[in-house]
């Protein structure tokens, strides 16, 4: 399972963070990466942890000013990128530019969606993965797996309908190990977090939980 962590603008320490996932990640088969804000990358990257950044734009070097340039986020020692995050909304075309952008930097790809309709779309725009989210659930504590099993398990079956090269991570209220294995279960190939541990008093404790079952 690829377990994935957003710190999004958590009040938390992005290195210690990293150093935890970095760490943890040495102790499972799970693959552990994060995805912190833009201006944390290089210094979280350099921890050796698998590092993501949370948005690309989809431009090329040139007049952009206040955008983010995939180009850079890869020099930064990030190796993915999440799209059209349920807090980063973008346009389909936009959506479209932006893993065109990645591919161009050798970032892997997860686009988010709100529901199955959504990841078949995003799924046909040729992402690495794609990640269902319901809005609703998002930072909740209430785990996706649980209130709404069904909203995964027809997402898996929206992108294998699209591209079956295309794996499916699911969030939203994913914090414990159960809830991984929940995911597991339902078809999903890995899973986006975020308050269960940027805001856990011990992260690298709520990290090891998550992966204890797998
Ligand atoms: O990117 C992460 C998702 O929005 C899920 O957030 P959450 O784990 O706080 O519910």
């Amino acid at each position: 399972m690829f377990v994935l962590v957003n710190l999004k603008t958590y009040p938390c320490d992005p290195i210690a963070v990293a150093e935890a996932v970095r760490d943890v990640n040495e102790t499972t088969d799970a693959r552990l990466a994060i995805a912190p804000q833009a201006a944390h990358l290089e210094r979280v990257a350099e921890t050796g942890a698998e590092t993501w950044a949370q948005h690309v734009d989809p431009i090329e070097h040139g007049s952009n000013t206040g955008h983010t340039l995939a180009e850079s986020v890869a020099d930064a020692g990030a190796v993915g990128t999440l799209l059209n995050h349920s807090e980063r909304r973008s346009k389909l075309a936009d959506i479209d530019g932006a893993v065109r952008a990645a591919e161009r930097a050798n970032l892997e790809t997860v686009v988010c969606a709100n529901n199955p309709a959504q990841i078949g779309a995003a799924a046909a725009l040729g992402p690495d993965a794609v990640a269902v989210e319901p809005p609703a659930l998002i930072g909740t504590g209430t785990p996706v797996s649980q209130a709404d099993p069904d909203v995964v398990e027809d997402a898996v079956e929206a992108a294998a309908n699209v591209d079956s090269d295309v794996s499916v991570l699911c969030g939203a209220g994913i914090s414990t190990g159960d809830d991984v294995v929940a995911a597991g279960d339902l078809g999903a190939e890995g899973v986006l977090l975020a308050s269960g541990v940027a805001k856990a008093d011990d992260p690298k404790a709520a990290l090891e939980d998550l992966v204890a079952p797998l």
